[in-house]
């Protein structure tokens, strides 16, 4: 019998599931049943190296998309952040959900704040941002590659493989740990990641019949701000390897973009801060990536 159901598929970390569940009833809400259906990806399948190694961010979504673009699913739920910016032809980010705090939050057991641990602490990451981030504020603190999902990092912690991780306040939020977080950074010292914080919806170009179910459940300040980010990433030509933050603010019809990017240690850095239209986010974040790639000059994303 031909089912109507709506096809979501995920990844199958609990992170991934419990975004898939908000997808799940954002539909339900307007009457639209679905099934989710977990998929394992290579980057869920290879945890002992970092992931600038074994080679992007594709990692976790190539068997996914497989299945999007062969019609085993309708629709894919991702973090928006883990999104390369070029997409396998045929498919395209529909759009996002409405954006959570994107800010990172300090984790350690026994309270101290970023400005308490002593120097030599050991502070576990897999992201280069964030390892830079933190190098330009304490390069006497001692970063260290560190993978895994959001409950192996915490795992880690309290077995004492570190003395503190970073990890995205909405993550935690949407698994009901919010409260295992330290410290919440600020924006300014520690701006995030592009699309930190919102979840992206991938589906087929042109598949008009799920985008009239989804089109109720997006969010248009997310999408705009979205927009400019990845630009600025698409601009940067963002691999894995390179240390950016992109944060885009709406307000009414005014587009706040800061973009920034780094050398590994933190040393050295280039910024940029714009106010624009909401029309123009692309233009405003592609712009942003531009000036920043000619600011910083040839070599500066090569290891000295
Ligand atoms: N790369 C893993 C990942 N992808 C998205 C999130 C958090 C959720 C979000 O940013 O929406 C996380 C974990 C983390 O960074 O702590």
């Amino acid at each position: 019998m031909q089912t109507n159901k709506l096809r979501i598929g995920t990844r199958g970390s609990p992170l991934a599931l419990a975004q898939a569940h908000m997808v799940e009833a954002a539909l339900a809400a307007q009457g639209v049943e679905t099934d989710i259906v977990v998929m394992s990806t290579a980057g869920d399948r290879i945890t002992d190296r970092p992931l600038t190694e074994i080679g992007g961010k594709g990692l976790f979504t190539q068997e996914i998309e497989d299945a999007l673009d062969d019609g085993r699913l309708d629709l894919a739920v991702h973090s928006a952040k883990d999104m390369p910016t070029a997409l396998p032809a045929g498919l395209g980010l529909a759009g996002y959900l409405k954006r959570e705090d994107v800010r990172d939050a300090l984790v350690t057991i026994d309270g101290r704040t970023l400005a308490d641990l002593p120097a030599g602490a050991v502070v576990g990451t897999a992201s280069l941002r964030r390892g830079a981030l933190l190098r330009r504020l304490r390069p006497d603190l001692r970063v260290e590659v560190f993978r895994g999902n959001v409950q192996t990092r915490l795992a880690k912690l309290r077995a004492g493989v570190v003395d503190a991780t970073l990890l995205a306040l909405a993550g935690l939020k949407r698994l009901g740990l919010e409260e295992v977080a330290t410290e919440i950074l600020d924006v300014a010292l520690f701006p995030p990641a592009v699309g930190q914080g919102a979840i992206a919806i991938e589906t087929r170009l042109g598949d008009e019949r799920v985008a009239r179910f989804l089109a109720p459940a997006l969010d248009g300040d997310t999408a705009i701000a979205l927009a400019a980010e990845r630009a600025f990433l698409a601009a940067l030509d963002g691999s894995c390897r390179t240390p950016i933050a992109g944060h885009g603010i709406v307000e009414g019809d005014r587009l706040r973009f800061r973009g920034l990017i780094l050398t590994p240690d933190g040393s050295r850095f280039h910024e940029t801060e714009t106010e624009t239209t909401t029309e123009d986010a692309a233009l405003t974040g592609r712009r942003a990536g531009d000036l920043l790639r000619e600011r910083a000059g040839p070599g500066f994303f090569d290891p000295a």
